[in-house]
């Protein structure tokens, strides 16, 4: 069994031993996680990608336990919700042993958290912990000319330290085999005295590394060189552009050739006509067969919608995320737009949960803990919420725009893109607190390993088929239900100031409204087919954009910010979508009339 929790409250462990992983962000904690537990957990080349600690059993020769995840730390003073999970998981005193991650491409800084750990294990636990290096990453540092002397390491550290490379399983065993052994030798634990004083510690940090790392000097490689200059105005702004036209082609147009070429037919000729077959088995008409095979049948829309016209898009966004996280590009576009951030009260680094928020903004959110000010978390969360559309979102609005015209589709970004600019704006002047300066760590730029990028994807998108899937097709099988019953003309009615007169829409559009309270991307579907003008197109578009955020957002929201936060994100989302649909489509009208 395996847990994961947003509370740092640990369960009495079942049986054998706990071990603890810690160690500074972005040094590999996850990935060696996900080896030794087989438990799937999000490892991403930026800091912060855990906040919250998971756990997960292990089984090594005969020997069993359970293994702790602990958000990454570059230090033990608790300076953000992520460092305080941390630092409660080891006070907890619940641990056999630590395991402590070190980046070998980063020595120094980790040292010095090396040395906070053994200080804490040591001296201030009333029971001290075994602590166990692994050093991670050496093929990165090889490559950088970095050459450690670990025999040397192990010494200083008075703890064994065992080489990793932990993507492709190298040392793991070694790292296990080391752990163990160091628990069960506990007996006799004697370790060396731990400074406490953090002078006395940066001191020792800057002998050890004279005494154990190498660095040879030659030239950069190509991808120090490309990691450079990506961060640079000149040629980093023009590679930015470059990299997102990329990202754009392979999501819009991969997307769209395997929904055209591939998912539509299938789900038109096979899919369909073979449930159809089931189905008739039966019922052949009637209230029960229109709902399940009608037109907007839960069984023909609930499966071409999700599957044919959203999964496509999805899983392609997935592939180019998964590659820019693992890549190391996302914090250095986070370099690139420090000064626009910096202008509207956030951080540059906070670039990294807004880009999450175009896969889904769960996620988002939950990343937004790595902020240091609560400030900066709320206004990155509501803007996210607010502004940026989900994978989902954009699959519904190709689908929608894409075939009429291209230019829509980029308006739509450019509205969400300006609503981005000016809701920062306002959130920063009306939420109350500042916004610090944050460590934006530049993590190396590296080629991505294929098997943890493919497990990753995997990862994603089955979460996305058990999330975003199964709901949609229930919301399509009770708007089916609606629609059959007569109880949508109903509610059309009462809607019709609103849809029809405010809008411009058509009545049938209320379905979407309906929908949009599930999840927001089917507030854009129902306008698929009926035959809409370009301005009630783009009008249906920027409703959908900024309409009430997916059940499962609001949740989050309030989990993380209270009942009130959550409510008034929730409401300021939909009465803003009705306010500039609506203006957009008045003026429109205005304008057209004034031309035509
Ligand atoms: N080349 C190489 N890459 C690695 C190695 N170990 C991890 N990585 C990559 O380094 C990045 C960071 O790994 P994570 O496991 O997310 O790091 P973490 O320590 O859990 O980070 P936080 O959760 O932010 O504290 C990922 O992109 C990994 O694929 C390694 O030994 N060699
Ligand atoms: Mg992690």
């Amino acid at each position: 069994m395996n847990c994961h929790s947003t509370q740092s409250e640990l369960e009495p462990k079942a049986s054998g031993y706990r071990i603890l992983l810690m160690g500074n962000p972005n040094v590999g904690k996850s990935v060696i996680f996900s080896k030794l537990t087989g438990v799937e957990v999000e490892s991403a080349n930026y800091t912060g990608t855990t906040i919250s600690f998971t756990k997960g059993d292990w089984q090594f020769r005969g020997k069993q336990g359970d293994l702790i995840d602990v958000p990454g730390t570059y230090s033990l003073d608790a300076s953000s919700e992520a460092e305080k999970v941390a630092i409660d998981m080891l006070k907890q005193e619940a641990a056999d042993a630590i395991v402590v991650v070190l980046d070998a491409t980063n020595l120094e800084r980790n040292l010095f958290f090396a040395s906070q750990i053994q200080h804490l294990s040591t001296e201030i636990l009333k029971k001290p912990i075994p602590v166990i290096f692994a050093l991670n990453m050496i093929d990165v540092a090889k490559r950088q000319g970095i050459d450690i002397d670990v025999d040397s390491l192990q010494e200083y550290l008075d703890a064994p330290v065992i080489s990793t490379v932990a993507v492709r399983n190298i040392g793991l065993s070694e790292l296990m085999e080391a752990t163990i052994h160091s628990i069960e030798e506990n007996a006799s634990f004697q370790k060396k005295e731990w400074s406490k004083s953090e002078d006395d510690r940066w001191i020792w940090v800057g002998k050890v590394i004279r005494e154990v790392q190498q660095v040879e000097h030659r030239h950069p490689t190509w991808l120090e060189k490309l990691g450079d200059a990506t961060m640079r105005p000149f040629p980093g702004i023009p590679i930015a552009f470059l990299v997102m036209s990329i990202a754009l082609g392979i999501v819009v147009g991969g997307g769209k050739g395997l929904r055209g070429a591939i998912l539509l037919p299938l789900v038109h000729r096979v899919i369909v006509p073979f449930l159809d077959r089931v189905v008739q088995l039966f019922v052949t008409e009637g209230i029960l067969y229109n709902v399940l095979m009608g037109e907007y049948g839960m069984l023909v829309k609930g499966i071409e919608w999700p599957f044919a016209l959203i999964l496509p898009y999805v899983l392609l966004f997935y592939v180019v995320l998964s590659f820019m996280e693992d890549s190391g590009y996302l914090p250095r576009l986070g370099v690139l737009v420090d000064g626009v951030f910096r202008k509207i009260g956030i951080q540059g680094g906070n670039i990294v949960p807004m880009i999450m928020g175009y896969g889904c903004a769960i996620p988002a959110i939950l990343g937004t803990r790595a902020a240091t000010t609560q400030k900066e978390r709320l206004m990155v969360a509501s803007m996210v919420t607010f502004t940026v559309p989900c994978a989902a979102q954009t699959g519904a609005f190709i689908a929608l725009l894409g075939d009429h015209s291209v230019f829509l589709l980029i308006a739509v970004y450019l509205v969400s893109f300006i609503a981005i600019l000016v809701s920062g704006m306002m959130l920063n002047r009306f939420i109350p607190g500042k916004s610090d300066p944050m460590l934006l760590e530049i993590p190396n730029l590296l080629l991505p390993d294929r098997q943890t990028l493919i497990k990753k994807i995997k990862l994603r998108v089955k979460h996305f088929i058990v999330e975003a899937e199964v709901p949609m097709v229930l919301g399509v099988g009770f708007a089916a239900l609606l629609a059959e019953t007569g109880a949508l003309v109903q509610v059309g009615v009462v809607l019709s100031p609103l849809v029809e007169g405010w809008l411009g829409l058509p009545p049938e559009a209320t379905l979407g409204l309906i929908l949009g309270i599930v999840r927001r991307e089917l507030a854009v579907l129902p306008l698929l087919e009926l035959g809409l003008s370009g301005i009630q197109l783009f009008t249906g578009a920027v409703v959908a954009l900024f309409y009430m955020p997916c059940l499962a957002v609001l949740g989050v929201l309030v989990k993380e910010f209270g009942a009130k936060i959550g409510l008034l994100v929730g409401l300021g989302t939909t009465i803003s979508a009705f306010v500039l649909g609506g203006l957009f489509f008045q003026i429109a009208n205005i304008v057209t009339a004034i031309i035509g």
